[in-house]
């Protein structure tokens, strides 16, 4: 994915300020404040905004030239602010996204999900609630996978089993969430990202003291764990 040049304004409060993306093989992800724009540049990358300006392609096609059943095969989105399954089986949910009929069970197993396949939806804890959905989103096998905030409400298991099935698809991921230990593990790519504007990109190297500070506001330390991995610790 290509996205070039990239506004958007509600109303009168431009969100989006000339960004320009690219969206390759692994993992990348957006991290910045609350209230500066990553739900509503998933939106638009993946379609569901349309009136902005500027230019997104995938693969060489505008999206714009795309149609529905296209951009369906092409990418899928999560966003659990949004959802609307209440009274939904979790079975329908799954069936629904199942367009290329894979064994999804073998999923609700490795979460320990397997009795809450007839359940509607909303007899399931937050937590539960948030697995299935972002597993509904994998079901649906696309190239491109959009996950807004996709470690909320999870416990550190769940986090962690999310964590390796994420390392170990063939799917890409961008990935908008506030959870840093996860993203420096996860990304192959961080976008630092502040008053609608991408302010630097790059490995996970990125996350630094200075970097974290400039962005959010507030002090970070930053420890190694001892496999190398960052630990970023905010600073109260
Ligand atoms: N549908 C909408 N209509 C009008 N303004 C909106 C709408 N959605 C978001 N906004 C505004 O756009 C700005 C960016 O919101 P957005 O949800 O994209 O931020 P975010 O970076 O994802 O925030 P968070 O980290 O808190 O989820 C906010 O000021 C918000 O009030």
């Amino acid at each position: 994915m290509k996205a070039d040049n990239i506004s958007y304004s509600y109303e009168k409060e431009q969100v989006i300020k000339d960004v320009s993306i690219r969206f390759d093989v692994g993992v990348t992800t957006l991290i910045g404040p609350n209230g500066s724009g990553k739900s509503t540049l998933l939106k638009i990358l993946s379609g569901q905004i349309k009136n902005y300006s500027g230019s997104i392609e995938y693969d060489g096609d505008n999206i714009k030239n795309l149609s529905v059943s296209q951009i369906s095969r092409l990418l899928s989105y999560f966003n659990q602010k949004e959802q609307i399954y209440g009274l939904i089986s979790v079975e329908s949910i799954f069936e629904m996204s199942n367009l290329k009929n894979i064994d999804y069970t073998k999923y609700l197993d490795y979460f320990g999900l397997t009795d809450k396949l007839k359940l509607p939806f909303n007899q399931l804890s937050g937590g539960q609630q948030q697995v299935i959905l972002v597993l509904a989103v994998m079901v649906e096998q696309t190239p491109y996978v959009y996950l807004d905030e996709p470690f909320n409400n999870l416990d550190p298991l769940y986090k962690a089993k999310l964590v390796k099935l994420i390392k170990r698809s063939e799917q890409n991921f961008f990935i908008v969430d506030h959870d840093l230990d996860t993203l420096s593990i996860l990304a192959d790519r961080i976008l630092l990202y502040k008053n609608g504007k991408i302010v630097k990109s790059g490995s996970v190297e990125l996350l630094t003291e200075n970097n974290l500070k400039n962005i959010f506001g507030t002090e970070f330390k930053i420890h190694q764990d001892v496999n190398g991995n960052r630990r970023l610790i905010q600073d109260f």
